[in-house]
């Protein structure tokens, strides 16, 4: 679900600007990109930027990279030791997102990994600090019940896309997606081991801390 576009445009207007690679990723991917409305976009992209540096992570992952946007937000409270891991099913998307990592400062300490997340979540041995699921809706709650065993009591885990476009509200769910937001959201909701808050920040975020 997408605010007025009023409260939407001051919203952004009240937000610090961007700094200069994140500005260039994100008119690149509005100018270059069919499905550039999947980009986290400034406020969001703040917000994960502030969270960061608020946690500051010491591993974090991210599915779903797409041209890199949210991956370099959420790098910006990384500390030396720190480390970010952001899976990229589609070559393409991740060759971009790659060229703009190579730009950043905190260059060293990326690791995009292309293929299904799927697959190699479990081939990945770390305990996350921080972790953000921005792919697959059909798969959230696989990727949520693979991953809260691997996060340690007082790490986050954040979902995108919670409210999907308000479909969620509707009595009668139509379609995959909505119905597996749904579906997620019922199932966070039930679990002990977590608590969560669900931000009306763009298309719905749902912040989730592990007991
Ligand atoms: C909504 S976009 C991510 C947007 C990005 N996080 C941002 O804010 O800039 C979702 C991405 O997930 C990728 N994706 C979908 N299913 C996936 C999977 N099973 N494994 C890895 N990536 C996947 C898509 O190719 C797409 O690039």
């Amino acid at each position: 679900m997408h605010m007025p576009q009023d409260l939407e445009s001051y919203a952004s207007q009240h937000c610090s600007p961007l700094e200069p690679l994140l500005q260039e990723v994100l008119a690149y991917t509005e100018q270059h990109h069919p499905k550039a409305h999947m980009i986290s976009g400034a406020v969001q992209g703040l917000l994960l930027q502030q969270l960061s540096h608020m946690l500051r992570p010491k591993r974090i992952l991210e599915i779903g990279t797409f041209t890199g946007f949210s991956a370099l937000c959420l790098a910006a409270g990384l500390p030396e030791d720190g480390l970010l891991y952001t899976l990229e099913m589609r070559a393409e998307d991740a060759a971009t997102a790659q060229s703009f990592f190579d730009r950043s400062e905190k260059k060293n300490q990326l690791r995009l990994l292309q293929g299904d997340a799927r697959q190699i979540i479990p081939t990945l041995q770390e305990s996350w600090d921080l972790v953000f699921i921005d792919a697959d809706k059909i798969s959230y709650i696989d990727y949520y019940n693979m991953l809260v065993p691997r996060m340690a009591a007082g790490s986050f885990l954040l979902a995108d896309n919670v409210l999907f476009h308000g479909e969620v509200l509707q009595d009668e769910l139509k379609g995959k997606n909505a119905k597996a937001i749904a579906a997620f959201n019922a199932h966070v909701q039930g679990d002990d081991r977590t608590q969560n808050v669900l931000l009306t920040v763009r298309d719905g975020l749902m912040l989730i801390r592990k007991k």
